[in-house]
C-alpha cells in the first residue's frame, strides 16, 4: 500500500517538531506536521521560555534591595511598564517561532497550519475537510489545564492567558502550590502585583523533598505572596469587573482575576482517537510502552500527552528516540527513572534529581548528607535567606541516590550534578572532586559527614 507520507505528526510543540526534523532531515522520511496553534507548542510560546524571561523581568525589586545592601544606597527598582515588556516578548516569541518553522522546512517537512484528528489506523483528517495517509502517525498533542469543576471556574484564567494580558491585575489568586502557581506567586509579587495563593495542602511542590518544600513555602511568604495553606476555592462569580471568590472555609473575597493552576491533562478530547484500537488511561493519556509505541503498532505518542514526565526535555528525547528507532534503524529508549527539573522561584530556585529523602528511606536505609547555610553573597547584604544542599546516599554500596537544592540557580546547579548521579556516581567521588572556591556550590563536595543515618523501615 502507498502512503502519502512516512510519517503524519499531529502537534508541533517540543516533542512533535524535534521526531518530524530528525525523521525527514537525518533519516530521510517523507514527513508531514500538523499544528493547529502557534509553532514551538507549550514550551516555546506559553510555557517555558515566556515563563523564564517573565522570571527574569520580576527580580529589580529583590536585586535593588540586595545593592543597598552593598551600599548602593539609593537603589531603587524604579518603575515596571507591562506594555514595553510585552511588546518585546512578542517580538522575542515570533523571532523563536520563525526559527523553529524554518527548521522544519529546512528538513523537508510539509506544514499543515491546521488542526489534525485520527481516521483509522493510517490516515489523519484535517480541518479543511481533506486526509492524508501516512505508514506511521505520532501523537504529540500535549497537555491542556484541567478544570477542577467549580462553579464559575470558566472566568479565571489558565497560563496560557497571563502572557496576552493587556495590563497587570491590581490583585490577583492563585490556585493550586505546584509548578505553575508557585512560579507566577514569584513572578506576580515580584512586578508588584498584589498576590494571592490559596493552597489545599500544608506545604507546596508536592511530591519534591520534604525540606526544600518547607523552605519554599517559607520563601513565598517572604517575597510579598500572601500565601494561604489549607485553603481552596468553592466557587467564584462576577463582581464588577472583578471575581469574588467563595473558600470552603465559608469566607469570600473579591480579586481582580485569578488563575487555575490546578494541573494538567493529556490533551486527547476530540482527537478521533475512537477510530483506532488506541488505548487511554482515565485521565485520557494515550498508553504507550518503552519505544512510545502505543497498542496499534502504525501509532505512537510522545510528550505530555502520554502523562509520563511532562517537563519539556523528556518530550524532546521522547521525540527523537522515536525518529531514530523507527527511521534511523537507531533503536533507542528512553530513561525516565532520573530527569533533572527545577522550579523557578525567586531569590532561590527549587531543584531536584533522584530520590527525594522520603523515597530513599521507603526504600531502605539511607544517609542523609545536608546543609543548610545563609550565603555569602546575601548575607553580606542582610538578608536571612538559607541555602539548603543534600545528597542522599545508599550505605551498603555508597552510590548517590539523590541530590536536592534550594539556592540561587539550584537549576543550573541540578544540571551538573545530574551527569554524575545519572552515572552511578558514589559519595566517595563526589568527595574526591576539589572544590571550586568561593561558590555555593562547593557544599556538594564537602559534606563529609553524614548529618543523619536514617535505618530501613520494617513491617
Ligand atoms: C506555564 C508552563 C511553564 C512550563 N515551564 C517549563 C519549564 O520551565 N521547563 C520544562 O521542562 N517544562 C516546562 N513546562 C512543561 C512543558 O511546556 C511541556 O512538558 C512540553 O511543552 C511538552 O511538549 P509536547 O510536545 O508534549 O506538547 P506541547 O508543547 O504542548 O505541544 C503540543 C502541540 O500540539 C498542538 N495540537 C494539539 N492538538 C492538535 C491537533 N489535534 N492538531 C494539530 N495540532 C494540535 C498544540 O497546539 C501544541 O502546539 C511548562 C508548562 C507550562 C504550562
Ligand atoms: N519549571 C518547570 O519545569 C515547570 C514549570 C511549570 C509547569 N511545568 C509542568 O507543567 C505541569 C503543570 O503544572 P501545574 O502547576 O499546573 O500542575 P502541578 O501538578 O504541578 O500542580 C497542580 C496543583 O494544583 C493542586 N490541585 C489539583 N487539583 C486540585 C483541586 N481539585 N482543588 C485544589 N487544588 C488542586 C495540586 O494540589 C497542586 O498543588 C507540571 O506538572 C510540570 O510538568 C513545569
Amino acid at each position: 500500500m502507498s502512503f502519502d507520507y512516512d510519517l503524519f505528526v499531529i502537534g508541533g510543540g517540543s516533542g512533535g517538531v524535534r521526531a518530524a526534523r530528525i525523521a525527514a532531515g537525518e533519516h530521510g522520511a517523507r514527513v508531514g506536521l500538523a499544528e493547529e496553534s502557534r509553532m514551538g507548542g507549550t514550551c516555546v510560546i506559553r510555557g517555558c521560555v515566556p515563563k523564564k524571561l517573565m522570571i527574569f523581568a520580576s527580580q529589580a525589586g529583590l536585586m535593588t534591595q540586595e545593592m543597598r545592601g552593598y551600599g548602593w544606597c539609593d537603589a531603587q527598582a524604579g518603575t515596571f511598564d507591562w506594555t514595553v515588556f510585552r511588546e518585546k516578548l512578542d517580538a522575542e516569541l515570533l523571532r523563536l517561532e520563525v526559527i523553529y518553522r524554518a527548521g522544519l522546512t529546512r528538513a523537508g517537512v510539509e506544514i499543515h497550519d491546521q488542526r489534525a484528528t485520527l481516521d483509522g489506523h493510517h490516515q489523519v483528517r484535517l480541518a479543511d475537510g481533506t486526509t492524508r495517509t501516512a505508514r506511521h502517525i505520532l501523537i504529540a498533542t500535549g497537555g491542556r489545564p484541567a478544570p477542577i469543576g467549580i462553579p464559575g471556574e470558566e472566568l479565571a484564567m489558565i497560563s496560557d492567558d497571563l502572557f496576552l494580558m493587556d495590563r497587570l491585575p491590581g490583585r490577583i489568586l492563585l490556585v493550586g502550590g505546584g509548578f505553575v502557581a508557585c512560579e507566577f506567586a514569584t513572578i506576580l509579587a515580584g512586578l508588584g502585583v498584589d498576590t494571592v495563593q490559596a493552597y489545599r495542602g500544608d506545604a507546596v511542590l508536592r511530591g519534591f523533598d520534604r525540606e526544600a518544600r518547607d523552605l519554599a513555602t517559607l520563601q513565598l511568604s517572604t517575597v510579598g505572596v500572601d500565601l494561604r495553606l489549607g485553603l481552596t476555592p468553592a466557587a467564584l462569580e462576577r463582581d464588577g469587573d472583578g471575581i469574588r471568590v467563595r473558600f470552603d472555609d465559608g469566607t469570600d473575597e473579591r480579586f481582580d482575576a485569578v488563575l487555575m493552576a490546578t494541573g494538567r491533562d493529556p490533551y486527547t478530547r476530540g482527537l478521533g482517537l475512537e477510530t483506532t484500537e488506541v488505548r487511554t488511561k482515565r485521565n485520557g493519556a494515550i498508553e504507550v510502552d518503552e519505544w512510545s509505541q502505543t497498542c496499534v503498532p502504525s501509532i505512537f505518542a510522545v510528550g505530555d500527552v502520554t502523562d509520563r514526565v511532562n517537563l519539556t526535555p523528556v518530550a524532546i528525547r521522547e521525540g527523537h528516540a522515536f525518529a531514530d528507532t523507527v527511521f534511523g534503524a537507531r533503536p533507542r529508549t528512553v530513561d525516565h527513572s532520573i530527569v533533572a527539573s527545577a522550579v523557578y522561584l525567586r531569590p532561590h530556585e527549587v531543584a531536584s534529581v533522584g530520590l527525594t529523602e522520603e523515597e530513599a528511606h521507603a526504600r531502605g536505609a539511607v544517609d542523609v548528607y545536608a546543609t543548610t547555610f545563609r550565603p555569602m553573597r546575601t548575607m553580606f547584604a542582610g538578608s536571612d535567606a538559607k541555602v539548603m544542599m543534600k545528597l542522599l546516599v545508599d550505605p551498603a554500596d555508597d552510590r548517590v541516590l539523590g541530590c536536592h537544592i534550594f539556592g540561587p540557580e539550584a537549576g543550573e546547579m541540578i544540571q551538573l550534578a545530574a551527569i554524575p548521579i545519572g552515572m552511578g556516581a558514589t559519595k566517595a567521588q563526589f568527595d574526591a572532586t576539589i572544590a571550586v572556591h568561593p561558590t555555593a556550590a562547593e557544599e556538594l563536595v564537602t559534606m563529609r559527614h553524614p548529618t543523619r543515618r536514617l535505618a530501613a523501615v520494617t513491617g
